[in-house]
């Protein structure tokens, strides 16, 4: 498998928040969906992956290679999106560009100035009269217009209409098709990940408890409803997680195939990647 980025052991520690030795692999021609809730770590692991801050701990490698933020050739390769601009408030887009164009070496203004029609940004505005939306747009335009292989995104689709998110998921998915390049994005916006994720990274409390391809999640956890006396009569093993209702019991189970040997006549429903997030992280544990 060829390796875009490769994270090992990655720690940080805040007064009141650890990251905890977080592992994480991006393969060429594959997006990475982060997932986790509120606090859970997601922006750190991806501050400590780009160097915003100082990691405490762990290895970070691009492309084979240690990865240092100092290195300007490999800072060519990669772009971030996150919340907050690097810019002057006093620029425009069209401003921007030239600013770029001297940074990258790639910088294709053709490609700048198609994705800011695509995406209604406009070119002349200055970037204090931006509505969060178009900050957002702004800075994917800009991500895809000087030819990275590796996409870095913090929650890029939050805030975004769901007719620019769906065109941007599709750019998303173009950009990973000739198997060189890679994105990683974390979202709260699940569905997005149901659509073009590859693999699943879910943190919790700062520590990876989940990472497995999104099929395969998809494909080996299941959700079932019963009553609670039936509920009651199951075995525990693969049980995640549950929530009683009124009427019926649902519970997440990790292995769908097993659980529906053991009891042909149960209904198992396959999952969304919500409720694998909510039944591990809200779901009265065992
Ligand atoms: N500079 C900082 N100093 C101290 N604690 C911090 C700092 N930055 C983040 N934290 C803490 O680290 C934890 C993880 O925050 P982080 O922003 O990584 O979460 P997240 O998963 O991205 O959350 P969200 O989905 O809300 O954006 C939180 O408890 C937060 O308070």
């Amino acid at each position: 498998m060829d390796t875009i980025l490769e994270v090992k052991n990655l720690s940080k520690h805040y007064n009141s928040f650890s990251l905890k030795k977080v592992n994480l692999t991006i393969p060429k021609g594959s997006i990475v969906g982060l997932i986790g809730e509120n606090g859970a770590g997601k922006t750190t692991t991806i501050k400590a992956i780009i160097g915003a801050i100082q990691k405490d701990g762990g290895e970070i490698t691009l492309f084979g290679l240690p990865f240092h933020t100092t290195n300007k050739e490999v800072m060519q390769q990669i772009a971030i999106v996150m919340e907050g601009s690097f810019f002057h408030e006093e620029l425009s887009p069209r401003q921007m560009a030239k600013v770029l164009k001297g940074l990258y070496k790639k910088w294709n203004d053709v490609t700048f100035n198609r994705y800011l029609r695509q995406f209604n940004v406009p070119a002349t505005k200055k970037l204090k009269e931006f509505s969060k939306g178009m900050r957002m747009k702004l800075s994917i335009a800009i991500a895809l217009s000087y030819d990275a292989k590796l996409l870095i995104l913090d929650e890029p689709t939050s805030g975004l209409d769901p007719v620019v998110r769906n065109e941007i998921l599709n750019i998303f998915q173009d950009f990973i098709i000739d198997e060189e390049r890679a994105i990683l994005l974390s979202s709260h916006i699940t569905t997005d990940l149901e659509k073009i994720a590859d693999y699943i990274t879910f943190i919790h409390n700062g520590e990876v408890i989940l990472n497995d391809m999104k099929d395969d999640l998809i494909y080996k956890y299941g959700v079932v409803k019963c009553s609670e006396q039936q509920f009651d009569s199951l075995d525990q093993t693969h049980i995640i997680g549950y929530e009683k209702g009124q009427f019926a019991v649902q519970a997440l189970v990790n292995n769908k195939q097993a659980v529906q040997h053991m009891y042909p006549d149960l209904v198992i429903d396959a999952p969304t990647i919500d409720d694998i997030m909510l039944y591990y992280v809200r779901g009265d544990k065992k």
